[in-house]
């Protein structure tokens, strides 16, 4: 990254509730997403996405991840959303043909070079880096080593994968991510966050937003 964000920012992932996602939204977390992919535990419907996509304010973004849907399932989703999150093998066109804000999605699987990955999808908001479990998509809950994510990458990082309020703090100062992404670390049981949790890890980004340096 070429300058460390004033602040890191946060995203909740894999809400099914709409009182997680009031909870959320009372916190102060910057982006919700809702899981769209149904072999996931945490997947919701259209008609629930539309249900919870509702109870989202101005300025809170709408994030929907999706693994290599079907455009149809996409459009219908969109009306809700205000970023596509893709987290399969979609390509840089297929990210792209619906015209709206997307991110992509990395699993760090041995030997990926994000500065390559990084000019494949330059059309991308951000790259969200998770785990790599093969056969797995994502939401694994295994954190990967931080050191293999290059200070000069110039495109904003998401980092994802195992992260929790034991950890959270650990992770910002050593990486400096434009935001984290949290889903299994925050919950009671899959798709249900856990209060006190959520409030754990929000604090501790506000600690470490706090105690760390910034260049930019
Ligand atoms: O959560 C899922 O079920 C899921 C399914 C398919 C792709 C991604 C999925 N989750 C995303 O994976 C990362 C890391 O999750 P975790 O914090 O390690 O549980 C995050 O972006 C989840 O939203």
């Amino acid at each position: 990254m070429s300058a460390v964000p004033a602040r890191t920012r946060i995203k909740f992932c894999g809400l099914t509730r709409p009182a997680d996602v009031r909870r959320a939204v009372a916190l102060g977390v910057d982006a919700l997403g809702f899981v769209l992919w149904p072999a996931s535990k945490r997947a919701v419907d259209v008609a629930t996405l539309a249900e919870l996509a509702a109870e989202v304010p101005a300025f809170v973004t709408r994030v929907g991840l999706f693994v290599d849907a079907a455009p149809e399932l996409v459009e219908q989703c969109a009306p809700h959303l205000d970023l596509l999150q893709f987290h399969g093998n979609e390509s840089p066109a297929e990210c792209e043909r619906y015209g709206r804000a997307w991110i992509k999605a990395l699993r760090m699987r041995d030997g990926l070079d994000l500065h390559r990955e990084a000019a494949r999808y330059s059309a991308s908001s951000a790259l969200l880096l998770d785990a790599y479990r093969p056969g797995v998509p994502g939401g694994t809950g295994e954190v990967f080593d931080w050191s293999r994510i290059p200070a000069t990458l110039t495109k904003p990082v998401i980092l994802a994968g195992g992260l929790t309020p034991d950890n959270i703090g650990r992770a910002i100062h050593q990486v400096g991510p434009h935001a984290v992404d949290v889903s299994g670390g925050i919950e009671a049981f899959p798709g249900g966050k856990e209060s006190a949790a959520m409030a754990a890890f929000v604090r501790e980004v506000a600690i470490a937003n706090q105690t760390r340096k910034t260049t930019g």
